[in-house]
């Protein structure tokens, strides 16, 4: 089994910041994880990748041809489609080479794509399904990882759109899925404390900030209360906030990720009859 992470998330949340943390992270701890860059518009990260689109296709390339005309959104589009096209690609660059036997070695394959800010590839079309079917094709287990600037998150309107993009997301992919809060390094104490509120959802409180003074939510107040309680009462999405400033942060949400994947699932399950064994040998 090989573990995959598909980072996704507005233009400029964060998501090529939060590989490179985490790839820093893990080689911290002397384990391997990858970053594979599937924005073909990239210009800057920081993160050494094991693969990158780029080598296939640029967003220039799109953009320039003679026939295709395309704009920067619909140009990336085109791209994406192209990679899935040109699946081989992709896979001889994962499974290293054309060797079919190649597939699921090494065991512990833990690799996350990097992917582009236009959040309709995964609301709406196709292609973040695609991507996701190739890889459990490989052998990947997935989970999308959502980015969300923790700065819109703090006040109701904005965490009501935010957890209403994390859901368009989450009912398009039909994947374990995680929210993150990035750059809650950049929050003063007061947002912070605000912040706070929203990680642990209450509908109530959620609904009086919101309902208050202003012209929609006096004429929609019925609307806001229903989708408070539907976030509420399912549990239906909740954010991890991430300190870039702070290792534990990026560990306790690396070892969240880890479970919902199951990843090192074999070693704890061996940990634990071990200790099961020891305390069955005092009595
Ligand atoms: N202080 C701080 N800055 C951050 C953090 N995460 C991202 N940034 C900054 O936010 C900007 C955008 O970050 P990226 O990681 O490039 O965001 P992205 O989601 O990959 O952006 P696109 O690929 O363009 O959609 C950069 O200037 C980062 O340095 C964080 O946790 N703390
Ligand atoms: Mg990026």
């Amino acid at each position: 089994m090989r573990f995959a992470q598909i980072i996704v998330g507005p233009a400029g949340s964060g998501k090529s910041t939060y590989c490179s943390l985490m790839q820093q992270y893990a080689m911290d701890c002397k384990r391997n994880i990858q970053v594979v860059n599937l924005d073909p518009a990239a210009e800057h990260f920081t993160y050494n990748p094991l693969t990158d689109i780029r080598d296939l296709i640029h967003l220039d390339d799109a953009m320039e041809d003679e026939e295709l005309h395309y704009g920067p959104n619909g140009g990336l589009i085109f791209c994406l489609e192209f990679l899935i096209e040109n699946q081989e690609w992709l896979k001889d660059q994962l499974c290293g080479g054309e060797n079919e036997l190649m597939v699921g070695e090494p065991d512990d394959d833990y690799i996350l794509f990097d992917m582009p800010g236009q959040i309709e590839l995964f609301t709406h079309l196709k292609m973040g399904r695609q991507l996701v079917e190739l890889l459990e094709s490989w052998n990947f287990r997935t989970c999308v990882v959502f980015c969300l600037d923790s700065q819109f998150m703090v006040d109701g309107a904005k965490f009501i759109s935010g957890t209403m993009a994390a859901l368009s997301v989450m009912a398009n992919m039909e994947q374990p899925h995680v929210n993150v809060l990035t750059k809650v390094d950049l929050l003063s104490s007061d947002a912070r404390k605000q912040l706070e509120m929203y990680l642990e959802p209450d509908a109530h409180s959620l609904m009086g900030e919101l309902t208050i003074g202003t012209g929609f939510g006096e004429k929609y107040a019925k609307l806001t209360q229903a989708i408070g309680a539907l976030i509420e009462d399912f549990s239906l999405v909740r954010f991890f906030p991430l300190d870039s400033q702070d290792e534990e942060s990026v560990g306790d949400l690396l070892l969240q990720i880890d479970n919902i994947l199951q990843y090192g699932e074999d070693a704890d399950v061996n940990v634990k009859d071990f200790d099961e064994l020891e305390e069955g040998d005092q009595d």
